[in-house]
């Protein structure tokens, strides 16, 4: 009988992937990932319990479907990961999808469901892209095992109407499905599960501010358990600057950057119709355009190297507690934890520290031991609170998308 889950995490420029024994909850057996994909040389890494392994293939990765062909080339060969040698060994394989459209929940893959699949693509060309080319090619070349996609935007499905609705003609907004959708929610949906369970209080009776800050960032407001709010919009472009992506500007912007703003890309394929525009905001802005590097590590340092990197980190601080002093006024208030999650919140110090001072005036203070330290390997949620005192904690959560969508489907199994 097939024992283990794939679950799959395909980005723009990385394919990230975990082997789970299916268990409850599902126990990791090998994580392995391509990275630089639109940036060679490609690097690949691979873990397997104490064993790491980190490599520059020869192969030339350029797609993500050459990344995960040859991550799976490399997994199934390894003879110390006998549990998952091939295609019969896999259960199901779990694709992270960031645009899930009008989707609710977790969906299994079959001519129609991919089908509209592939029609969403077209609101959503940059980001759906690397994981339906995985999909497809899953539904090839392990036409046996179940391809089960988790939706980024399904977790936002409860804000309400006047927080989704753009005021524009609605309808032309209903016509063409122009709304706030939110992204990253497989992680904030790992995030409150977590979190609830760290403070000891029931999903439904949890309100939070969770920052998912990476190379792309957002922040959700949670409140009794539900998405009330989210920066991320229409596509994951709205709202934080990102390593690449401005983040929100003046829409009339585009208009004045280049009067090629709304021809196809050069980048453009026959099934990724990109506008230059899209691709200018998508890819050539963010930290990476004010100070050219994408690693925010090089950004959050206390003495920075340039005053574009002064600036960018100034930006991002901006942009964020924005949203903060928004979020807490939605909550009335009544808000048990902020809490900082994805690459940059769960490493960066000095962001959380820098923060935490701004927010002051809400009660948030930080213990800064805990805050430099940051949270253990195996430590999912990592209090950072001074004192024990009332008001809402400040936590690092460090959150697992591949974890996530592999307990849902053991979930939905027991
Ligand atoms: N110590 C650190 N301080 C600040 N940023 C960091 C640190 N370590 C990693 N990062 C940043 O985390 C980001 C990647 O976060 P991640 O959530 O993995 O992104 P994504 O999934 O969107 O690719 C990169 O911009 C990287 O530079
Ligand atoms: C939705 C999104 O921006 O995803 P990522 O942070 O993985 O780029
Ligand atoms: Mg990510």
């Amino acid at each position: 009988m097939a024992k283990a889950i794939l679950s799959v995490n395909a980005g723009s420029s990385s394919v990230k992937v975990t082997f789970y024994a299916l268990e409850n909850p599902p126990r990791a057996i090998a994580d392995a990932q391509v990275s630089g994909i639109t940036a060679p040389p490609a690097t690949f890494k691979y873990q397997r319990g104490d064993f790491q392994q980190k490599e520059e293939p020869q192969d030339n990765l350029s797609t993500p479907q050459d990344a995960f062909k040859y991550i799976l080339k490399r997994c199934f060969s390894d003879a110390d990961l006998a549990q998952v040698a091939s295609e019969q060994d896999l259960a199901y394989i779990c694709h992270r999808v960031v645009h899930g459209g009008d989707y609710h929940e977790a969906i299994e893959i079959n001519d129609e469901t991919l089908h509209h699949l592939e029609e969403l693509e077209d609101l959503a060309p940059l980001h759906n892209f690397s994981a339906l080319e995985i999909i497809r090619l899953c539904r090839k070349e392990l036409p046996s095992v179940a391809s089960i996609t988790f939706f980024d935007s399904a977790f936002h499905q409860t804000m309400p109407l006047h927080v989704k609705a753009y005021p524009i003609n609605q309808e032309i907004a209903k016509a063409n499905g122009l709304r706030k959708y939110g992204f990253h929610g497989i992680s904030y949906s790992f995030i409150l599960r977590s979190v609830a369970q760290f403070l000891r209080k029931p999903v439904q009776n949890t309100n939070l501010i969770v920052m998912h800050i990476g190379s792309g960032a957002s922040i959700c407001a949670i409140k009794e358990g539900k998405s009330i709010d989210t920066s991320m919009g229409l596509t994951p472009l709205a709202g934080l600057p990102g390593a690449t992506r401005s983040g929100d500007i003046d829409p009339s912007l585009v208009f004045h950057y280049t009067n090629q703003a709304g021809s196809l890309s050069p980048a453009s394929t026959k099934d990724m119709h990109l506008s230059v525009a899209e691709d200018i905001l998508n890819k050539k802005s963010g930290w990476k355009a004010l100070t050219g590097t994408t690693d925010f590590s090089q950004i959050a340092v206390e003495n920075p190297p340039s005053e574009a990197h002064k600036l960018a980190f100034d930006i991002v601080v901006d942009r964020i507690l924005g949203y903060i002093g928004n979020y807490y006024v939605k909550l009335g208030g009544e808000v048990d934890a902020l809490v900082f999650a994805g690459g940059i919140g769960e490493k960066s110090a000095l962001l959380r520290k820098t923060l935490a001072e701004k927010c002051q005036s809400l009660g948030v203070s930080i213990d800064s031991d805990a805050n430099d330290k940051g949270a253990e390997d195996n430590q999912t949620v990592k209090d950072i609170s001074k004192g024990s005192g009332k008001g809402a904690r400040t936590l690092i959560c460090q959150t697992n998308e591949q974890f996530e969508m592999a307990y849902q489907i053991v979930r939905s199994r027991s």
